[in-house]
């Protein structure tokens, strides 16, 4: 495939793999997604490979998501192919995450936001710079993930802080992400790549079947959330058509504050 959006790069054991679209913050269209989604193919198919690292271009974000420029009322993209309706893939690319049968590190140099904070969630350890920020959005601008956006970071932090994040939409630091355990390490920021090569090279030193074995043990107990991701993407698929999930959008694209009240009725 050629690849327009995505980075690509395979070196001793590790594949890296960047989004590279620094002016949107790295925010994802549906050929992002398609891409991303062949390079964790590859890598899931070359067994020289032992681990994968997923990470943004430039210094400012990791990822923000989908682009919101590139969203219509019928989704993300008319040519996004399957994705439950919403014009990306994203649960096909959530699913790769998870069954690949290798550790994916998430190498967040910036901001992790919306969909792109539900990336690095998914992702088996995640690695963050102290200039980092996460947090979820979709509430502020007409959108939501409440397939592992919802229930698999409620694994993670807590019922409380889940609904926080969600309810809330504020932005966190690296350090508070790490006390809530939403992250494994927070390392200065030029020093990100040189501890993910550590990580790298820790992991690649062990079996690469106990691995594979421990993920699949892990994914187990929160498989059924694939369920509920469908549920929450066909629902979605319907939101986006209305006149509150494009108030979202607008906003976001005229920068101007968004009104939600009138859909209070
Ligand atoms: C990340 C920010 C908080 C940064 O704010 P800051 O003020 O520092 O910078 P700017 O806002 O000026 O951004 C710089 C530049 O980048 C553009 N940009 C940033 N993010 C996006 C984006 N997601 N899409 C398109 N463009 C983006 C921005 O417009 C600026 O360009 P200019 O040309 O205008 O200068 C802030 O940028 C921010 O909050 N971004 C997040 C925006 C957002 O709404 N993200 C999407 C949330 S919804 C989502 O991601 C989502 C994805 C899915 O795949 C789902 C799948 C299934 C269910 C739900 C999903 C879902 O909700």
């Amino acid at each position: 495939m050629e690849l327009m959006d995505v980075l690509y790069d395979k070196q001793s054991g590790i594949a890296k793999i960047t989004i590279n679209r620094p002016k949107v913050y790295n925010a994802f269209r549906a050929r992002t997604v398609q891409e991303l989604i062949w390079a964790l193919r590859d890598a899931w198919d070359d067994n020289t490979i032992g681990v994968v690292v997923l990470t943004g271009a430039g210094d400012k974000a990791f990822c923000t998501g989908g682009d919101q420029k590139a969203r219509t009322s019928d989704g993300y993209d008319s040519s996004g192919g399957l994705g439950g309706g919403i014009g990306l893939e994203v649960e096909t690319l959530h699913a790769t995450i998870r069954n690949i049968p290798k550790p994916v590190i998430a190498a967040v140099n910036g901001y992790a936001i919306g969909g792109g904070h539900v990336l690095h969630v998914i992702c088996d350890l995640t690695i963050a710079s102290d200039h980092a920020k996460f947090g979820q959005i979709g509430p502020k601008v007409g959108s939501y993930d409440a397939g592992y956006g919802s229930a698999y970071l409620a694994r993670i932090v807590g019922e409380k802080k889940a609904r926080e994040i969600w309810y809330l939409c504020e932005q966190y630091t690296a350090q508070e992400a790490l006390a809530m355990g939403l992250v494994n390490k927070v390392v200065p920021h030029e020093r990100l790549y040189d501890e993910v090569d550590e990580w790298c090279e820790k992991i690649l030193q062990k079996s690469p079947t106990a691995l594979k074995m421990l993920k699949y043990s892990f994914n187990a107990d929160t498989a059924h959330i694939e369920g509920i991701s469908q549920l929450a993407m066909g629902s979605l698929a319907m939101y986006y058509g209305t006149e509150e999930a494009l108030e979202g959008r607008d906003a976001f694209a005229e920068k101007r504050e968004v009104n939600f009240r009138k859909f209070r009725t």
